[in-house]
């Protein structure tokens, strides 16, 4: 079912939602149970699963040439939501990201996608490669989410690339990312707005938000979407703190703030286990807020650990 019917059929209810990461490979599909099985019990209608492109590494040769070596860590989306949506019987959506994919291998996920009755997918740009200092769009590929949206709204319409007639339509229900904070690369607020309502003006029908953990700024970002606009369901990504490292970690890596609040309270922590009880109890509050101001989705970034998550959503649901 569409993520929009799911959030429709709540009737304003909150739902519970969350996200995993393909496990790295040579490890087995029970890796991903083991991930979802203990957060069953919230009857999340549908689950998320992140799509990673190939980075670099580097091998020595005898001679001591290092050779250098596109891989990828995480494959298998497409196949962990094909047994995500068979076992426990909920939605499965996959990222589909621009980096590391050419159109055609996009395509060619995306007929895998429908052939497997998945009804959403997140589209997005993804993130740049370690060794690259900023996004490269991979040849053949695509450089803006707004250019792979084209190409899912021109399958829904029934136009492939390389076909001459129009062929079977279908019927993604497509989210897009939106950024409370900004995207780190958009040179103010009100250009990156620009382009989320692009993407919404092209077919986009939800929005999940990058992890935020001051929920002003999912209050002011709701509201500024709604006057530029944009009236999709807007969907909170969250993310439990649990090590003390991620005080410098996540402002790092997801160019988002921390209030000084949380990061006083981690700071005068004694143990990391005392920091893990901190994030969740700070995430309970939060996620509480939300759901009075009536976010349709708790959306968890549980990283394939659930058990931080377990113990939020006890409280919340
Ligand atoms: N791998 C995954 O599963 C996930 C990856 N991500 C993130 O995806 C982020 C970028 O993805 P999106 O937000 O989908 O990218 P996007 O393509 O919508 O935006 C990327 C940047 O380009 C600008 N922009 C967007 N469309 C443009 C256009 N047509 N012309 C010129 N500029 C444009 C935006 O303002 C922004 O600064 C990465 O930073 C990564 O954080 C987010 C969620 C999950
Ligand atoms: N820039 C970006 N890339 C992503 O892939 C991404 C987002 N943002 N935001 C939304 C979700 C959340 N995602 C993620 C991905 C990885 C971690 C993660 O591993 N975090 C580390 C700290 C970061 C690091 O050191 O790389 C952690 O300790 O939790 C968290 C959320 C994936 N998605």
């Amino acid at each position: 079912m569409k993520i929009t019917d799911h959030i429709k059929n709540a009737k304003g209810k909150t739902l519970f939602s969350f996200e995993l990461l393909p496990p790295v490979k040579g490890k087995s599909i029970q890796a991903i149970y083991n991930a979802i099985d203990p957060l069953m019990e919230f009857n999340p209608p549908f689950i998320d699963v992140t799509y990673h492109r190939e980075d670099y590494i580097y091998k020595q040769h005898e001679t001591g040439l290092l050779e250098k070596i596109s891989y990828r860590k995480r494959p298998g989306t497409v196949a962990i939501c094909a047994a995500i949506i068979n076992k426990y019987k909920v939605d499965a959506v996959p990222h589909l990201i621009c980096g590391g994919f050419t159109k055609e291998e996009t395509e060619n996920a995306l007929i895998d996608l429908q052939f497997l009755g998945i009804d959403n997918v997140l589209v997005l740009r993804g993130d740049a490669r370690h060794a690259d200092s900023s996004f490269i769009p991979t040849p053949g590929g695509h450089a803006y989410a707004t250019d792979l949206l084209e190409q899912v709204m021109n399958m829904n319409n029934g136009r492939y690339l390389h076909e001459d007639h129009d062929a079977f339509k279908t019927d993604f229900c497509i989210g897009v990312a939106g950024y409370p904070e900004k995207h780190f690369e958009a040179p103010n607020l009100k250009t990156d707005f620009k382009y989320l309502k692009k993407k919404v003006d092209m077919g986009a029908e939800f929005i999940v938000t990058q992890m935020f953990f001051d929920n002003s700024k999912y209050v002011d970002f709701v509201k500024k979407c709604r006057e530029n606009g944009i009236n999709v369901p807007i969907i909170p990504g969250l993310k439990p703190i649990t090590s003390s490292k991620q005080l410098i970690s996540l402002p790092k890596v997801f160019h988002i703030d921390l209030p000084e609040d949380l990061s006083e309270a981690i700071h005068n922590c004694k143990s990391e286990a005392e920091v893990k009880e901190v994030g969740i109890e700070f995430m309970i509050t939060q996620c509480k807020e939300l759901v009075k101001i009536g976010a349709p989705v708790l959306h968890f970034y549980t990283m394939s650990n659930p058990e931080p998550t377990k113990r939020i959503a006890q409280a919340i649901f």
